[in-house]
């Protein structure tokens, strides 16, 4: 008999409501949590989309960093997307100098790396390890990329076309997943299912 997961959605800001629909669809148990006391019975977090240096400076007032460490050096499974990658860096580029991250992969993310709101775009998306060989189609909303990544870190994807060709945009390393867009803003679940197979595998 399978267990249901309980995957906690940071529910600070951002779109935490899409996040939680997609993982109910997966049949898992999604639950908003914002307070240190609310980590304890996770077993895996999702950092939504949003804005970093304002996610960051709530995790800050609501005294959170030091919990979320701890679980990820625990091993606990976390999927950021855009915002959430960047929560999920060990260093970010163009971030405030006070931004402080989760960290937990081995790279460097540079914010708003493909321009303005107005650069905001769509493409497909070559995904390694989802189900079947389509690609995914990523939204990207100010969205950061990977601009490098430690020994540890698997690229899963990068783009394929002009001018962002071979931009990393999602990695893992361990069970620490991370995307510069949102799959959370499309019907495709193959993200979703990824990370809650992953979440699957540590219960
Ligand atoms: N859509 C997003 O999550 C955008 C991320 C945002 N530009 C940031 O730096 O936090």
């Amino acid at each position: 008999m399978s267990t249901t997961p309980i995957i906690g959605v940071l529910a600070l800001q951002g779109d935490v409501r899409e996040h939680a629909i997609a993982l109910a669809e997966l049949d898992a148990i999604a639950r908003p949590v914002r307070k240190v006391e609310e980590f304890a019975d996770l077993d895996a977090l999702v950092i939504p989309g949003g804005e970093s240096t304002t996610m960051s400076k709530l995790a800050v007032s609501f005294g959170l960093f030091p919990a979320l460490r701890a679980r990820v050096a625990e091993g606990m499974p976390v999927y950021g997307s855009c915002a959430g990658m960047i929560m999920l860096a060990d260093k970010i580029l163009d971030g405030r100098e006070d931004q402080e991250t989760v960290g937990g992969i081995d790279m460097i993310v540079r914010r708003n790396a493909f321009g303005r709101q107005n650069d905001s775009f769509e493409a497909d998306v070559p995904f390694a390890g989802l189900e079947g060989d389509d690609p995914i189609h990523g939204v990207f909303i100010r969205a950061p990329w990977v601009e490098s990544v430690g020994a540890e870190v698997e690229v899963l994807a990068r783009l394929s076309a002009e001018p962002y060709a071979d931009r990393i945009v999602a990695v893992r390393q361990g069970n620490l997943l991370a995307t510069s867009f949102h799959p959370e803003l499309t019907p495709d679940r193959r993200v979703h299912a990824y990370f809650v197979d992953m979440v699957r595998a540590t219960l």
